[in-house]
C-alpha cells in the first residue's frame, strides 16, 4: 500500500500536478457528474448517487463547479504562460533568446516587405570578450553581458526589439528606421557602453554592424549583411559602427586620395563626433540626392 502511495506521489510530481490542483480537478469532476444528474443524463444516477442531496441546491453547485473549473484553468494557464516565457527568454540577461528574437525578426521583416517600410538591424558584439573571461572569470563575464543588455534596453525605442543572438552577440531590430538613423542609434549605444566603466572590468567596448532592408532578399540575408559589417568593424579596430554607408564613405575618401581619413573611425570619442558622422553621411548622400532631384525634377 505504502509503495502504491509513493508511486502515485512520484507520478504526481513527474506530471507537475500538485495535490491542491488534483483536489480542484476532482471537485470539478464531481460537479460535472452532479450536473449530469440534474440534467437527468442516462446513467448519471449510477455515477454519483450521493449527488441527489447536492442537487437540491443547483445554483450553489453551479457556482462551486464554475469556480473550481476557473481556478483550475487559471493556475494551469499561469504555469503554461511561465513555461512559454521561460522558453522565449535568455536566462542570463532576461532578453529575448535567439529563437524569440528570430521570430520577431521574421515578423518585422514581413511587415516591412508588405508595406514597403524601412527596417534596420544592429548586430552588437562585445570586443575581446574572451580576454574578459580569461582575466576575471566567467561570472564577471556574465555580469558584463547583463550590464550591456541593461544599458541598451534603457536606451532603445519602445518599438525596437532586443535579444541575445548568441554568446557575446546581441541583435537590435529597429522597425521604421533607415540606415542613417540606425547608425546614429548604434553610435549612441556604442558610447553608452564605452563611457561608463563596468564593475571589476573597467572600460568595455563593442562593435556594431548595421544593415537595412532595401526590398531585396530575405531576413537571413539582412542578418548576413549586418554580420558582414560587424566583421568589418572588428577588422578595422573594433569599438565602431559600420554600415553600407561607412564603407561607401571610406571608398569615396580613398578615391579622393584621403586614405588617412578613410582609416579613421567615422565616430571618434571627441565632442565633434556627430558632426563628423553627419558630414561623412552627407558626402555620400549628396550625389544620390542630386540624382534623385534630376530624376524627379525637384
Ligand atoms: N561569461 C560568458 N562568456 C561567454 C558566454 N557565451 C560565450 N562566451 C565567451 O565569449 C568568448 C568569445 O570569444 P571570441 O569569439 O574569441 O571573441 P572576442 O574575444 O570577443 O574577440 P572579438 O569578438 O574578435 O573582439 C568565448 O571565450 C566564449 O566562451 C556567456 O554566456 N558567458
Amino acid at each position: 500500500m505504502a509503495s502504491l502511495l509513493s508511486r502515485f506521489q512520484s507520478w504526481l510530481t513527474s506530471n507537475r500536478i500538485r495535490a491542491r490542483e488534483l483536489g480542484l480537478l476532482l471537485f470539478a469532476c464531481t460537479g460535472a457528474a452532479v450536473w449530469l444528474f440534474i440534467l437527468d443524463a442516462p446513467g448519471a444516477t449510477y455515477i454519483l448517487p450521493a449527488a441527489t442531496h447536492v442537487s437540491q441546491r443547483p445554483a450553489l453547485m453551479w457556482g462551486f463547479t464554475s469556480l473550481a473549473l476557473a481556478l483550475f484553468a487559471w493556475r494551469r494557464w499561469r504555469e503554461i504562460d511561465a513555461l512559454l516565457e521561460e522558453a522565449e527568454t535568455d536566462v542570463l540577461t532576461g532578453l529575448h533568446n535567439r529563437r524569440m528574437i528570430e521570430s520577431l525578426l521574421e515578423r518585422e521583416f514581413d511587415r516591412a516587405m508588405r508595406y514597403g517600410r524601412p527596417l534596420s538591424l544592429i548586430l552588437i558584439d562585445v570586443d575581446h570578450f574572451k580576454r574578459v573571461n580569461d582575466t576575471h572569470g566567467h561570472a564577471v563575464g556574465d555580469n558584463v553581458l547583463a550590464t550591456l543588455a541593461r544599458r541598451v534596453q534603457r536606451r532603445m525605442r519602445i518599438s525596437d526589439h532586443f535579444g541575445r543572438w548568441g554568446g557575446e552577440e546581441f541583435l537590435l531590430i529597429c522597425p521604421e528606421t533607415d540606415t542613417t538613423d540606425a547608425m546614429l542609434v548604434a553610435d549612441r549605444l556604442r558610447k553608452s557602453i564605452r563611457h561608463k566603466p563596468m564593475r571589476l572590468v573597467g572600460t568595455v567596448t563593442a562593435s556594431f554592424g548595421v544593415s537595412t532592408y532595401t526590398g531585396q532578399g530575405d531576413y537571413t540575408a539582412l542578418i548576413d549583411e549586418a554580420d558582414h559589417y560587424l566583421y568589418a568593424a572588428k577588422l578595422q579596430g573594433r569599438d565602431r559602427v559600420i554600415s553600407k554607408f561607412t564603407l561607401m564613405a571610406q571608398d569615396a575618401l580613398r578615391r579622393e586620395g584621403r586614405a588617412d581619413e578613410a582609416e579613421q573611425p567615422i565616430q571618434s570619442q571627441t565632442p565633434s563626433d556627430p558632426d563628423r558622422l553627419s558630414s561623412v553621411l552627407s558626402t555620400i548622400m549628396a550625389p544620390l540626392q542630386r540624382k534623385r532631384e534630376r530624376r524627379f525634377g525637384r
